[in-house]
């Protein structure tokens, strides 16, 4: 077994082992902080399962469910318990699917109250109409309710009902967003579900269950009461690493369960977990203890390491300055790594909210203007991780396709049209002569490539109708809506018009926020596509496909800029004290609810914990003197590692 199984236990991993074989099993949680081996502790559970239950479980054909977020986390965690059949690790989607596949009447008459749902909510939206309602928005609505209506006299035609990345319920397809609503209903709604359920799987660990929706493990702790069943929960997570507004943040331990802490932290240096301890202090208050470090030949040390804080001018120094800062820290530290060079992505991990400028230089200004400027929040949520669902067949499927071409590896594209497209199903090919289809792949293929990666000038609207029309995807209903031929063309704004709103700003519109999104994302360029592409993989904080989440990295710059920023998800200054609380955030803080200060204190707290030995966080700001003497005050960092440009001077 690999190192992880491997690594030695903590108080956490023993009193784990003590809740598997209790009898019967006792759920629990497991709240920890960054680098606390919390993942560690899963795999050292999944093992203890094997050992203690395994001969039981192969008898009685029951397994071990392990939900994880990524397809990629998925297979770690998989090969680290040695590939062992008795363990089912996946998303929570295909988790999901798993369990309620078998039920399909139950799903054709969820479907089809869905529908008749959605058709009563657009009707009672219709009805409700302000005079601020724009006519666009009208006839898109109507639009949406005739094909739900057509939608609705068709659920019968389907034979079976499938799992895709969009849904289409005439065709039987049901898209993420319906399995994540199904199950839990099917759970609360069906006793023999349940059993059914807790049956075939009782040991289920969720991890990163800060992110996991509170529906699921609302109906996952449904299960676990459910009378005469053995069920064994365990969630592993940590509130201050949540970043996705759905997510359940704090799991609340239910009466009998265990609460175990794991206090220590495996992966900092000591000067980069005083800082992680610092940020918390102003919001939970967990505070960490260095974690004792086992090598082969004994206790390994922990590094000192480095936390420094630069503020900077928010001019155009910006770039040349980052430069400087990058020598400073070689010099400071002796680690030539930190010097720029052709493998960067090697050396230096920089974490950066992308703004309205640099996504134009970077190239995908009028990419970010779409999705940022004036959109739905919930867009420029999914715009920093590519999960918003305009952008996401594109990160899924057109981008990895557009660069798979035309790196010449045929491979690859066969594999993501296998994953994604319904082309190549044995359905679709009925009748079909398969080398005509391919052909046809095979073209669709080379348009979308030429208009991300070539100069085929093609708009995103574009390739996104190609793919609709010629049924390469599945796509989301709602984008869906947008690509109807009876949609108007949409235009793209200018994207040098300074389109920054205050975040005061009337909520209430959002379809009419929503069409102007759409219009000018459909009209975009294809090939801003790569640049964005680039962006979210290598310096998002929220990139969670092969991630910064659970990742760590030697040498860390997170740079805290808000200059230009329309993402009023998040705000530095704010967090930081150097900007006033609009009056939205004080109705929030009034409210109990969380304000753009608990979700930026959220995201710095997950950027600095990447850092296993150094760290240099950048902060651009107006008034460089006013923000050192005030953040001073804040002892987030250590007096003596706050500098400003004059430390530079040297370097
Ligand atoms: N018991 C242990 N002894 C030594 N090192 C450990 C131990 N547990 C975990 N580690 C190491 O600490 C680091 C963090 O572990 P892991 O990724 O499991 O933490 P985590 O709590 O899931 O992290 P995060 O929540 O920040 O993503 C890894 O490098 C891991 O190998």
């Amino acid at each position: 077994m690999s190192s992880r199984a491997n690594k030695p236990d903590t108080q956490a991993d023993i009193e784990l082992r003590d809740c598997l074989g209790n009898i019967p099993p006792r759920s629990f949680i497991m709240k920890a902080g960054a680098g606390s081996g919390k993942t560690t502790s899963l795999i050292k559970g999944l093992s203890s399962v094997i050992h203690m239950h395994g001969s039981r479980l192969r008898k009685t054909r029951q397994r071990v469910a392990c939900i994880t977020y990524t397809e990629i986390a998925a297979g770690e965690i998989w090969r680290d318990v040695g590939s062992d059949p008795l363990v089912h690790v996946s998303t929570i989607h295909s988790f999901m699917w798993l369990l309620v596949k078998p039920f399909q009447n139950d799903i054709r008459v969820w479907v089809s109250r869905r529908i008749v749902e959605k058709i009563e909510a657009l009707e009672g939206k219709q009805k409700d109409y302000g005079p601020r309602v724009q006519q666009r928005t009208k006839d898109k609505d109507t639009r949406d309710l005739e094909r739900l209506r057509r939608q609705s006299g068709r659920i019968a035609a389907a034979k079976v009902f499938r799992y895709g990345t969009g849904s289409n319920y005439a065709k039987g397809i049901l898209g993420h967003d319906d399995i994540l609503k199904l199950v839990p209903h099917l759970i609360a709604e069906h006793p023999r579900f349940r059993t059914l359920f807790a049956r075939q799987f009782p040991f289920v660990f969720v991890d990163e269950s800060q992110d996991t929706t509170t529906e699921i493990v609302e109906a996952l702790k449904t299960v676990e009461r459910e009378p005469g069943v053995t069920f064994c929960l365990g969630f592993f997570g940590d509130p201050m690493q949540r970043i996705y507004a759905t997510g359940s943040g704090q799991v609340e331990a239910g009466a009998k369960w265990a609460d175990i802490p794991k206090p220590e932290n495996f992966r900092c240096s000591t000067k980069v977990l005083n800082l992680a301890n610092s940020i918390r202090r102003s919001g939970d208050d967990l505070v960490q203890t260095l974690g004792q470090r086992l090598g082969p030949d004994g206790i390994v040390p922990t590094p000192e390491g480095s936390a420094h804080l630069f503020i900077l001018p928010a001019d155009d120094t910006r770039d040349a300055n980052l430069i400087l800062v990058r020598e400073w820290m070689a010099a400071q530290t002796g680690d030539n790594y930190w010097r720029p060079g052709d493998d960067d992505q090697e050396r230096v991990k920089l974490l950066v909210i992308v703004h309205q400028m640099a996504a134009r230089r970077l190239g995908f200004g009028d990419l970010y203007a779409a999705l940022n400027s004036k959109a739905p929040s919930a867009f420029k949520d999914g715009f920093l991780d590519g999960s918003a669902w305009p952008i996401s067949p594109c990160v899924k499927f057109l981008i990895p396709i557009a660069i798979a071409h035309n790196r010449g590896r045929q491979l690859d594209v066969m594999q993501l049209i296998r994953a994604y497209s319904p082309l190549l199903d044995k359905d679709s090919l009925v009748g079909v002569s398969v080398a005509e289809r391919l052909k046809e792949l095979g073209d669709l293929v080379a348009s979308i490539s030429a208009g991300i990666a070539g100069n085929s000038g093609a708009t995103i609207g574009d390739l996104l109708k190609q793919v609709h029309n010629s049924e390469l995807l599945v796509l989301d209903p709602s984008l869906v809506s947008y690509l109807d031929p009876n949609a108007p063309v949409p235009m793209l704004p200018d994207s040098n018009e300074t389109n920054d709103i205050d975040d005061d700003v009337d909520e209430d519109d959002e379809s009419g926020k929503e069409l102007a999104a759409m219009d000018a994302f459909l009209a975009c360029p294809a090939n801003q596509l790569l640049a964005y592409h680039t962006y979210i993989s290598e310096r998002s904080p929220f990139w969670t496909q092969q991630g910064i989440k659970g990742a760590e990295f030697n040498r860390v710059l997170v740079v805290l800029d808000d200059a230009e920023s329309t993402h009023f998800q998040f705000s530095y200054e704010k967090y930081l004290g150097l900007k006033e609380l609009s009056d939205t955030d004080r109705k929030h803080i009034a409210a109990g609810e969380e304000t753009t200060v608990d979700r930026t204190r959220r995201l710095f707290y997950v950027s600095c914990t990447r850092a296993l030995k150094d760290l240099a966080v950048v902060l651009f700001t107006a008034d460089v003197e006013q923000a050192k003497v005030h953040i001073r005050q804040l002892e987030l960092f250590e007096p003596e590692a706050i500098h400003t440009a004059a430390v530079l001077l040297g370097a």
